[in-house]
């Protein structure tokens, strides 16, 4: 077995006495997919949050690419290749598609490189490879907000890539999405995992299946069990954390 790009080990995070993580670890490999579900309240966000330096832990620690990134500052984390994100698409609906793209390749260059000659190039480059990666390629001088909630969807996983993160951490992708728009998505996501390490919150079944890629389940903070989705569905302890939710785990 290879290095982790991710290790999440024993990580503890408190709110006024409450621990929203307790010992919680989690290991993800390059170019890999993995799913995170739980009940409400398991800590699912806070273990992003985490990872991403939003909350400070107050034990264990988070490694990145071999280095400890644990309390670094959230943009340096970003910097480093680590990016989130959120359910709400956080696009400039008065941007075209390019120029949110544009803009999302250049912020993370010019931190890097402010007098380079061959920025603008690159940029262009970056932003046309990564329109045809999420399928907007026809809508790149379209007002991001007039696209349809899926495309928008996708313009955000675009922006993430567009910025060289190798580690992306995304919220529920597909919600709100209709049936054919989530089976873009996932197939969307298996792309993006040919280069990139992707952890995935998500509740609907239905996609994790298409995702086609290991389920970690946490509870009460931490770690409960790994396993492909079968194994999950068919684990009677699962069933039992989720109460009165039990058919959705077991549904596909
Ligand atoms: N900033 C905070 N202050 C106090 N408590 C918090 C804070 N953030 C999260 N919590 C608590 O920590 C626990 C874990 O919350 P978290 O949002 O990580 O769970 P989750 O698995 O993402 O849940 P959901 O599926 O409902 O989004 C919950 O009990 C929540 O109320």
């Amino acid at each position: 077995m290879g290095t982790p790009l991710l290790s999440v080990e024993n990580v503890t995070v408190s709110f006024n006495g409450f621990n929203a993580l307790d010992g919680m670890s989690l290991h993800l490999m390059p170019t890999s997919i993995r799913v995170l579900i739980g009940p409400n309240g398991a800590g699912k966000s806070t273990l992003l949050d985490t990872i991403i330096g939003h909350v400070r832990p107050s034990a264990g620690r988070v490694v990145f690419k071999g280095h400890e990134i644990t309390r670094m500052d959230e943009y340096k984390i970003v910097r480093r290749g680590i990016c989130r994100k959120f359910q709400a698409p956080g696009i400039l609906d008065n941007l075209t598609v390019a120029e949110n793209l544009n803009l999302a390749a250049r912020r993370h260059r010019e931190c890097w490189r402010s007098f380079s000659v061959g920025l603008n190039k690159e940029v262009r480059a970056q932003v046309e490879r990564v329109l045809t990666l999420v399928g907007l390629n026809d809508r790149k001088h379209a007002l991001a907000g007039q696209l349809s909630h899926g495309q928008k969807q996708w313009l955000e996983i675009g922006m993430v890539v567009a910025s060289d993160a190798e580690l992306l951490l995304l919220d529920e992708p597909a919600a709100g999405m209709s049936h054919d728009e989530s089976a873009q998505t996932a197939a969307l996501i298996r792309e993006l995992a040919k280069q990139h390490s992707l952890l995935v919150i998500d509740h609907d079944m239905a996609f994790v299946d298409q995702l086609d890629a290991p389920v970690s389940v946490m509870h009460m903070g931490r770690m409960l069990r790994e396993g492909t989705l079968e194994e999950i569905r068919n684990d009677p302890q699962i069933a039992a954390v989720y109460l009165g939710r039990v058919k959705e785990v077991s549904v596909a």
